[in-house]
């Protein structure tokens, strides 16, 4: 059942585009005051997704609510509640980044005084004040992905939804970014973003859905993909595989070093300290790459 506790709730949707099933029994829970993360290979349907919730596309079956409310029912209701970032940002060139929100504010039917304040709070948030009287055209690509969330933010909506905000940005735009969505997931706001920038998205999001081939592939938290991370050891001692041995502990050799399986970080600190009470002569022990990456690489292993 819909309820007013998920902010987007979405129930074995379907949407093909000929003979294409691009989304094909997909479901989705997004709760207030948390950011999701939306994960999955080219062509999994993330975008189709995200354009049927921001009612721009209209699913074959199947439930969606966004707010509480149906987006095909009642679009307008459903726009008025929320922020929409999409992939590709069309911007008017000619304005100026003032205008460009004014715009939208207008669009919003914000009140003219309500409007200026809005604006001004927006622009310093995305630290574009000094460029409110620049035409858009002028601005970096980073800035332009800055206004274009300034712009999703304007009627204050209380669900976010993003694709690929953080495609394009240098480095720095992507810390920015990610202080902005935790920012506005800890005011209340529902934030959902699509990205393919996994190392990203695990510093930014509490959750995680996974898409593959149009379906859910799993929906976790985050710190629930800690309990699958495999550590790398490696040893200056040549024990290390008797003492992971007699501990009873699953292990690969390998060149680069021996991988554990280990289900917390708890876990692990104890398997430290047990090698080292034991006399191996640890000289590395950390997880392999990024748990989000092992995760996601396991969900899509059937495309390869
Ligand atoms: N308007 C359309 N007409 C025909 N096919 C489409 C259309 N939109 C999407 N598709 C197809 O539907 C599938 C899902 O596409 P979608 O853009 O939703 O995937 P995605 O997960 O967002 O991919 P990416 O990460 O590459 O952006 C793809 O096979 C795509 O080619």
């Amino acid at each position: 059942m819909a309820t007013q506790d998920h902010a987007v709730l979405a129930r074995d949707v379907r949407r093909r585009f000929g003979a294409v099933e691009a989304v094909r029994g997909l479901d989705l829970d997004v709760p207030y005051g948390e950011v999701t993360a939306l994960v999955g290979p080219n062509g999994a349907g993330k975008t189709t997704l995200l354009l049927m919730l921001a009612t721009l596309l209209a699913p074959d079956s199947g439930e969606l609510r966004v707010a509480g409310l149906d987006p095909v029912a009642d679009p307008l209701a459903v726009r008025r509640r929320l922020g929409w970032m999409p992939d590709v940002f069309g911007v008017y060139d000619q304005l100026t980044a003032r205008e460009y929100l004014d715009f939208f504010a207008t669009a919003y039917r914000l009140p003219a005084a309500d409007a200026r304040t809005r604006l001004a709070e927006l622009l310093e948030l995305v630290r574009l004040a000094e460029f409110a009287d620049q035409p858009v055209h002028v601005l970096s690509r980073g800035q332009k992905q800055r206004l274009a969330v300034a712009r999703a933010l304007v009627h204050r909506p209380s669900v976010l939804l993003l694709d690929e905000p953080a495609s394009g940005l240098d480095p720095r735009s992507r810390v920015e970014l990610r202080d902005l969505l935790r920012a506005q997931a800890a005011e209340g706001t529902a934030v959902l973003v699509s990205s393919h920038i996994l190392s990203e998205l695990s510093e930014v999001a509490e959750r995680v859905v996974f898409v593959n081939g149009g379906r859910t592939a799993g929906q976790h938290r985050m710190d629930e993909l800690d309990h699958r991370a495999v550590w790398r050891v490696r040893a200056l001692s040549g024990d290390l595989p008797a003492a992971l041995e007699r501990h009873g502990i699953e292990h690969a050799a390998h060149a680069a070093g021996v991988d554990v399986q280990v289900t917390s970080e708890q876990a692990a600190a104890e398997l430290l300290a047990r090698l080292v009470a034991d006399g191996v002569q640890v000289s590395s022990f950390a997880p392999t790459g990024n748990h989000l990456e092992s995760a996601y690489l396991a969900y899509t292993e059937e495309r390869r």
